[in-house]
């Protein structure tokens, strides 16, 4: 295994479930939420881990924080093996869920961070720079003293943000960051994370279900499905495996036939002006649409991005179609 920050080898995390299945009679069950698991980030990585629901991702992500201990394999974040030296590690990272809160509720922001100075012991200096970073970088001067139950969630989740990085976590676990904001606060959000990844080399580990978190964010991608790593790789990589397409939309000056591409695009919808066409995701658009603009006067054009679970989905069918390799040699 490669050294890496983030290290999990063949990491096991089976549930035992007992459900009722009639008057005093119980029925016991396993659930392997993560299934020999295997992977390495490397420090100032930033990686989305992505899977349709039920996957392991929560599971993953809460062995990481050492929450659940591993049922077998070994895990290491930072060389802390986090379910044993938990709080420890605490001091080494940073975690935001998106549908929870880490702030008290009824408090102004302000308090919730005062608080946290003192729960994590951060120096002074570097909860001053820190606080005063976060500030000017998610524009939170004017929230500071909005008690948290008055502020939208696109306030709310910068203010979870910062609460995460007060004390200089090296890693980061986002758990849908950007899940409810609106087109201004994801670009928020996104702007800011690219930055302390670049200036601080903040590790990254991000949960999604937003496409574009994963494009603008994340050079690897791996996808988790029944608590297996079913690929790791680039996006585009991912698109070429499930052949996902994405979508040109154009406007054009006047109602015209479907415009003449070359394949594998094509026209797939024509309502007066507009066209839509759809063409391989991995691909840029830019060539397209100077074909399209060369001999048709554009008015307008949006990209529409494929989503997140159909391209998991084809991916995942796509590997089920591959004929495997025999397990033994066939018989003479
Ligand atoms: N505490 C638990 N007890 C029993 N089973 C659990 C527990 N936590 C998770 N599971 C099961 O483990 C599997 C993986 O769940 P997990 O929450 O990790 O998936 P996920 O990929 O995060 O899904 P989602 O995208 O829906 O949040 C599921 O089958 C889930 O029902």
């Amino acid at each position: 295994m490669t050294d890496g920050f983030i290290e999990l080898d063949r990491v096991e995390k089976v549930f035992d479930v007992r459900r009722k299945t009639g008057f005093l009679k119980r029925e016991r069950r396993q659930v392997r939420a993560v299934d020999s698991l295997s992977f390495t980030v490397a420090r100032g990585e930033m990686v989305g881990y992505i899977g349709p629901n039920g996957a392991g991702k929560s599971t993953t992500i809460k062995m990481l924080t050492g929450i659940l201990t591993p049922s077998g394999g070994r895990l290491r974040v930072a060389g802390i093996d986090p379910s044993r030296e938990r709080t420890r590690l605490a001091h080494r990272i940073g975690v935001v869920f998106g549908q929870r809160t880490t702030l008290w509720w009824d408090l102004p922001l302000i308090d919730s961070y005062r608080l946290m100075h003192r729960m994590y012991r951060i120096p002074d200096d570097r909860y001053r720079a820190n606080l005063d970073r976060c500030v000017e970088l998610l524009e939170l001067g004017p929230l500071l003293d909005v008690p948290v139950r008055q502020l939208s969630l696109g306030q709310r989740m910068r203010g979870d943000i910062a609460a995460a990085l007060l004390h200089d976590p090296e890693v980061l676990y986002l758990d849908e960051p950007t899940i409810g904001l609106d087109v201004i606060s994801k670009a928020k959000v996104r702007e800011f994370l690219r930055e302390l990844n670049a200036e601080r080399g903040t590790t990254v580990l991000l949960t999604t279900h937003d496409l574009q978190d994963i494009e603008q964010l994340c050079s690897r991608v791996m996808v988790i499905d029944h608590g297996r790593l079913m690929y790791d790789g680039p996006l585009a990589g991912l698109h070429e495996a499930g052949e996902s397409e994405r979508t040109l939309v154009v406007d054009l000056e006047r109602e015209v036939p479907p415009i003449e591409v070359p394949a594998p695009a094509r026209v797939v919808r024509v309502e007066g002006p507009r066209q839509w066409l759809a063409f391989p995701a991995s691909q840029s658009a830019a060539p397209l649409v100077a074909r399209i603009a060369a001999d048709h006067p554009l008015v307008d054009l949006s990209v529409r991005e494929p989503d997140i679970e159909a391209v998991i989905a084809r991916m995942l069918r796509s590997r089920e179609d591959t004929p495997k390799p025999p397990t033994e040699p066939a018989a003479a």
